[in-house]
């Protein structure tokens, strides 16, 4: 699948002037509040139809203001999923899904129960929207938008409305459904977490124009993105591979390089058995550089790395972009330092890593200062 999005658009005292593609899996928009994620949401669903530009889904014209064409909404074959999961309140569970199920020109009892099991429905089916949690109708809400059988699904902050055990209670299912399910979605965030644990590309939104695109390695990983991220957002991203527990209560966790050979990372014991995937993620604070290999340090975590770039953040800070093997590293250190080291493109040195946070796939989150 592939969307292609560019939109011009001019509401008083703000512009959207934005063009990005996506892929199969989750494309992110990411970005601060008002930074115009929503309205191009709304133009890929037909709800805005903006001053230029154009919508193509798999080459299909949804929508170019220079040959006219404008395909209602409703036969885009979108699903779209709000906030609030926008239930009718006198339905059951079950007849909410069958709605959107008989809307779209009926289905199979089998799709029906697929659904119902990949987001954990079954014991819900006879209750009205009045007796879920916010988690719940969500899930729900989520169904009902897959059942349509759309090309694409958007997902306009599905979680922002929910407190943080039912972002917890969630997140799961969400994860599930982007990994298992062939729909491609559209998802708008501004949490980190959201992006970083389900996104397989982000399009980061600044002011109403794109500011980076990329998989969530390569965009936190860029200074670029600073600003718009945030001081702790930018770093690296990892995906590991759980390889061991050790007998005294770590894990160890393999990094394939991607040229066919892999490091290892020591992190407290994590629920993941060997086999399984993570996802790792370091802020760029919490990398320490050595031109040699550092002794007599109690963190576990040492990798050798290259410097591919260097830009000044702020006074007195420099950000240090780095390579290890095909993995890509973004140290936050003091000036002074970076002089005291010579770092300059393409010297060698190795990163200590202070702490690592575990995302996705192996245990409860949280950094672990290693
Ligand atoms: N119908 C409208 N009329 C005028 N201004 C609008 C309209 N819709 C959106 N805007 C403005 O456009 C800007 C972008 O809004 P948009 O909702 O796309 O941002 P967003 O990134 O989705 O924000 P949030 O994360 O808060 O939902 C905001 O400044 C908003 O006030």
């Amino acid at each position: 699948m592939t969307l292609d999005v560019s939109i011009r658009h001019a509401f008083p005292g703000f512009s959207l002037d934005a063009a990005f593609t996506g892929g199969a899996g989750v494309t992110a928009l990411f970005g601060r509040s008002g930074s115009g994620k929503t309205t191009l949401v709304q133009a890929v669903a037909g709800l805005l139809r903006p001053d230029a530009g154009h919508v193509r889904l798999n080459g299909e014209v949804l929508w170019d203001s220079s040959s006219g064409i404008f395909m209602p909404p409703h036969r885009r074959r979108i699903g779209y999923v709000f906030q609030e999961g926008r239930l009718f309140p006198h339905l059951t569970v079950r007849q909410n899904l069958l709605y959107g199920h008989a809307f779209n020109g009926g289905g199979r009892a089998v799709e029906l129960e697929r659904i119902v099991d990949l987001l954990g429905l079954a014991p819900l089916l006879s209750r009205r929207p009045a007796a879920l949690s916010g988690g719940e109708k969500q899930r729900v809400a989520i169904g009902r938008a897959l059942l349509s059988r759309p090309r694409l699904l958007l997902m306009d902050e599905p979680l922002a409305a929910l407190d943080e055990a039912r972002k917890a209670e969630i997140l799961p299912y969400l994860e599930r459904l982007t990994r298992t399910s062939d729909v491609p979605v559209l998802y708008v965030s501004h949490s980190l977490a959201e992006v970083t644990r389900l996104a397989s590309r982000v399009v980061l939104m600044e002011a109403g124009r794109v500011r980076h695109s990329g998989t969530p390695a390569e965009v936190l990983a860029d200074p670029l993105s600073l600003s718009a991220l945030g001081p702790s957002g930018a770093g690296a991203l990892l995906e590991g591979i759980v390889r061991a527990h050790t007998e005294d209560g770590l894990t160890e966790v393999g990094l394939p390089d991607g040229e066919g050979g892999e490091s290892r990372l020591l992190l407290p014991r994590l629920a993941a058995g060997p086999g399984e995937r993570v996802r790792l993620r370091i802020e760029a604070e919490d990398i320490l550089l050595s031109r040699h290999v550092p002794q007599g340090l109690s963190a576990l975590n040492v990798l050798p790395a290259k410097v591919t770039g260097l830009t000044e953040a702020q006074t007195g800070s420099m950000l240090v972009q780095l390579a290890s093997g095909s993995r890509r590293f973004l140290a936050r250190i003091t000036t002074r330092s970076a002089a005291n080291l010579e770092l300059a493109p393409d010297v060698s040195c190795f990163m200590v890593l202070k702490s690592v946070a575990v995302i996705a796939g192996g245990q409860t989150g949280g950094h672990a200062g290693m």
